[in-house]
């Protein structure tokens, strides 16, 4: 094949560009074993960093002494609130406006907090002298459950006391963070009140930790002679990172440069700023060598960001024959002992107000309390992008809810309830503008895809089976149509800690037609160098294979908000391809002038520009590439390269349809996914082979949280789930088979139509599981029941039903 006689389809198959399943270019190295994780740098002189942290939840921090660790050799310095405070760098801004302590200064507010940093030549004696500094404590009364922190006299946050402004408004208890409400109260309240229906129920959705397979940690690199910090770590939003550490350091931002390497999986857990990232930064700039620092898995469990711990409680009215007509919520939000959740400023609650769902609900409240508590702060994500997930469980429980009381089919319910097609851009109560979407067609699909009637008509069976004696197991269906939100975000309306939520990509093309491309994101198992590449194939017709893709040094990456929430491809990948527009609008000049035609007589066509009518005479990509280096164009500069900074209109709602088919044991609580239907729309598809990697690993996180996984404490505020003995992380052996399907509505807003879906499994995947659980039991009577389903509460449902005879 040469490049006159290729059909366009050839040429445009050989560029490896959208819609391909193009391969993930990283899994070369990874699959050798040639990653390049923070704890893989080793930097000449590098010491080690260990943190002393407090066994109990809720003590005063009388004293501590460090002679004994200072005293064993290696040990370099023992840090601890009172050497921080003269740099003012004893506590850290949070994301959330509050004030997050770096070391405990005279009080400790969870198990696991970070109360002295000590520095040795070497991890092992780091870790030894940790345990030789002698810390008094001085036990105080502990508060685990936000109902009861907002009744208690104990005050948890006392530098706080007195305070009755927070960072969202007024606070209305000495425990209490904000209220964030939304909506039209009063009229919700008059639909409740005159509807023919009323369902009412709390839904919980429990503490739960996103347990990256690599935990946190960094490597401090302070060069006393340049005067510049460089510092590796695990982050997900590296430049947000070197703003951060220059305005809490005081360092000038040109002198940091942050780097990310290979992220052995983020999930929400790397966005936050942590205690041994300062703690680092300052053991480097004092010993004037590197420092590194890395959690283990028992301190990333206990002290960093968890994800939800919402107790949501609901109100859905309806008619009587199953139309909604008001939904009303309020959450009380268990923040721990700091507000650090990552959400954008003016969502205390994250986008908890998409919890109207794919409904056409007219009239919805919402009010979220944010409180403190005696245990690890956080709150962020967890492949639900901003207390996502927490608002499509509540929505997908309350539907069903409400399908219990109305006697009613609950996938008859939703259909009856979804937005139509005709209705987007639809405005919704709760204040958002969905972009596009066609839920009845996704959801047809799908029950058709399982055979919905067939399964009815099984379960019926079952039932009577069961009822018979013949059978001691029962049969749940599962139903979820989640609509996600992602894509943060307009800069009008999405900040964190003041920078605008834009994103960024620097495209150069090199003379002989291969390509560099730089974005503000960063990928941590996402495939961002096998899929930006694609788009920028497509667009501009050069092989994904002669693009290099590079995230995560701030040094060399344009300003950008990073990787969570599902924004990559909504707002990074929109940046990538109108940077390539505009390196192929310059193309277009340079091939007019080469074909010697006015510039609008010239055709894009795949890979090349054409004469328009006369498509023998064209100029591909890679000649006009090196013709930018090597002619001189008259009215143009040399060179061929790009740069946006994209700030999306506005978000991009995908959507899904999940439907489970359980089989649960009721005598010893055993479950097992029988079948699992997962039809995801996420616009435009770069990679499918991707989404579906992405659905399979966003499926099994849910079917983990759903059905065991939990960050529990006992009543003295002891994390009891702090290893991976007690803390359910599924392996192939509990792993189902997963169907995946899909439906394309393309974002009408988005430069190639995309929408994200690094999230959607998770955030359509728990209410999935949790429902199959609750429709079997639902014939014998129950109505709600808290996750993580595991086999022993699965157990206790059947119990309480009465069916152990
Ligand atoms: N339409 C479409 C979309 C998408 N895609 C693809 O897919 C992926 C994803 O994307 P997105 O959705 O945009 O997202 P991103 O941003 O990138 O990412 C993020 C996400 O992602 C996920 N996934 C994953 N994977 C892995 N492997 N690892 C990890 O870590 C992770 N994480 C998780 C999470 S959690 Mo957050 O942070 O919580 O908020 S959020 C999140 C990429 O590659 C892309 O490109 C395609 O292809 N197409
Ligand atoms: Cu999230």
């Amino acid at each position: 094949m040469n490049e006159q006689t290729m059909t366009p389809g050839e040429r445009a198959a050989n560029l490896k560009g959208m819609g391909s399943s193009r391969k993930r270019v990283e899994d070369v190295r990874f699959t050798q074993g040639k990653g390049n994780y923070v704890d893989d740098i080793k930097l000449d002189g590098m010491l080690f960093g260990a943190f002393v942290r407090s066994p109990y939840a809720h003590a005063r921090v009388v004293n501590v002494n460090k002679e004994a660790a200072l005293a064993v050799p290696g040990v370099v310095a023992v840090l601890t609130a009172e050497d921080l405070a003269p740099l003012g760098l004893h506590w850290m801004p949070t994301l959330a406006g509050d004030k997050q302590m770096v070391l405990a200064d005279g009080k400790v507010l969870f198990q696991g907090q970070e109360v002295a940093y000590v520095v040795a030549e070497n991890r092992y004696i780091a870790a030894d002298a940790a345990e030789l500094v002698e810390v008094d404590y001085e036990e105080l009364p502990v508060l685990t459950d936000p109902f009861e922190a907002l009744k208690s006299d104990v005050v948890l946050r006392e530098d706080l006391a007195g305070q009755t402004e927070g960072a969202h408004g007024p606070r209305k208890h000495h425990n209490h963070i904000f209220t964030w409400e939304q909506g039209d109260k009063d009229a919700t309240e008059a639909v409740l009140g005159e509807a023919d229906v009323v369902a009412e129920e709390m839904v919980y959705y429990h503490r739960t930790h996103p347990c990256p397979l690599e935990t946190c940690g960094c490597v401090a690199s302070m060069d006393k002679v340049t005067g510049k910090l460089t510092l590796y770590g695990t982050f997900q939003a590296p430049h947000a990172i070197r703003t951060v550490v220059s305005l809490i350091s005081g360092l000038a931002e040109h002198n940091i440069r942050v780097i990310s390497p290979d992220i052995g999986g983020g999930f929400g857990n790397k966005v936050g700023a942590y205690a041994g990232y300062v703690c680092s930064v300052v053991a480097s700039i004092v010993t004037g060598q590197p420092v590194k620092w890395v959690e283990n898995r028992m301190e990333n469990l206990m002290s960093t960001a968890f994800a939800r711990d919402y107790w949501m409680q609901g109100k859905i009215a309806a008619t009587k024959d199953g139309k909604i007509t008001g939904l009303w919520c309020h959450t009380t939000a268990d923040h721990g002992g700091f507000d650090a959740c990552a959400d954008p400023t003016k969502f205390p609650a994250g986008f908890m107000n998409i919890c109207t769902g794919s409904y056409d609900i007219p009239t919805a409240y919402l009010a979220v309390d944010g409180v403190y508590t005696n245990k690890a702060p956080g709150g962020v994500a967890y492949r639900c992008s901003f207390r996502v997930t927490e608002a499509a469980y509540f929505i997908e429980r309350m539907i069903e809810v409400l399908a219990i009381k109305l006697n009613m089919d609950a996938a008859e319910l939703r259909r009856i309830n979804f937005i139509r097609k005709d209705q987007f851009p639809y405005q919704s109560a709760l204040g958002w503008e969905y972009d596009s979407g066609d839920y009845h067609t996704a959801w047809d699909k799908a029950l058709k895809a399982v055979d919905y009637e067939g399964l009815r008509a099984e379960q019926a069976q079952r039932i009577e089976d069961f009822k018979a004696g013949r059978t001691r197991k029962l049969l749940g269906v599962g139903l979820t149509h989640f609509t996600e939100i992602v894509g943060a975000g307009p800069v009008k309306n999405c900040d964190i800690l003041g920078l605008g939520m834009f994103d960024s990509c620097e495209i150069r093309i090199h003379p002989t037609g291969s390509a560099i491309a730089r974005l503000g994101t960063i990928s941590q198992g996402q495939g961002h160098a096998t899929t930006f590449a694609q788009i920028i194939a497509s667009e501009i017709g050069l092989p994904a294979d002669d693009i290099t893709l590079e995230e995560g040094d701030t040094d060399t990456a344009p300003y950008g908000l990073g990787t969570y929430g599902s924004r990559s491809t909504p707002v990074a990948g929109a940046a990538t391809a109108m940077a390539a527009r505009k390196i192929r609008a310059k193309a277009q000049m340079i091939a007019a002038y080469l074909l010697e035609v006015h510039d609008d007589d010239v055709e894009w066509d795949v890979d090349r520009f054409s004469v328009k009518g006369a498509p023998e005479r064209f100029k591909t990509m890679k000649e006009i590439a090196f013709a930018a280096y090597n002619q001189a164009i008259p009215g143009l500069e040399p060179g061929l390269e790009a740069v946006s900074y994209y700030d999306p209109p506005n978000m991009t709602y995908p959507f899904g349809a999940y439907i489970c088919v359980m089989e649960i044991d009721v005598d010893t609580g055993e479950w097992e996914v029988r079948q699992f239907y997962a039809l995801d729309d996420c616009g435009t598809r770069i990679n499918p082979m991707i989404i579906e990697g992405q659905v399979h690993g966003g499926v099994t996180e849910a079917l983990a949280i759903a059905m065991g996984q939990e960050i529990a404490y006992d009543e003295m505020g002891n994390v009891k789930t702090g290893t991976l003995m007690d803390f359910f992380l599924p392996t192939a052996w509990e792993t189902p088979n997963y169907t995946t399907d899909h439906t394309v509505t393309p974002s009408p807003h988005h430069p190639i139509g995309a929408k994200g879906v690094g999230e959607s499994p998770n955030v359509g995947g728990v209410p999935a599981f949790s429902n199959a659980v609750h429709d079997a039991f639902r014939p014998f009577g129950l109505v709600q029941s808290h996750m993580p389903h595991d086999h022993w509460r699965i157990w206790k449902i059947a119990n309480g039903l009465g069916m152990h005879g």
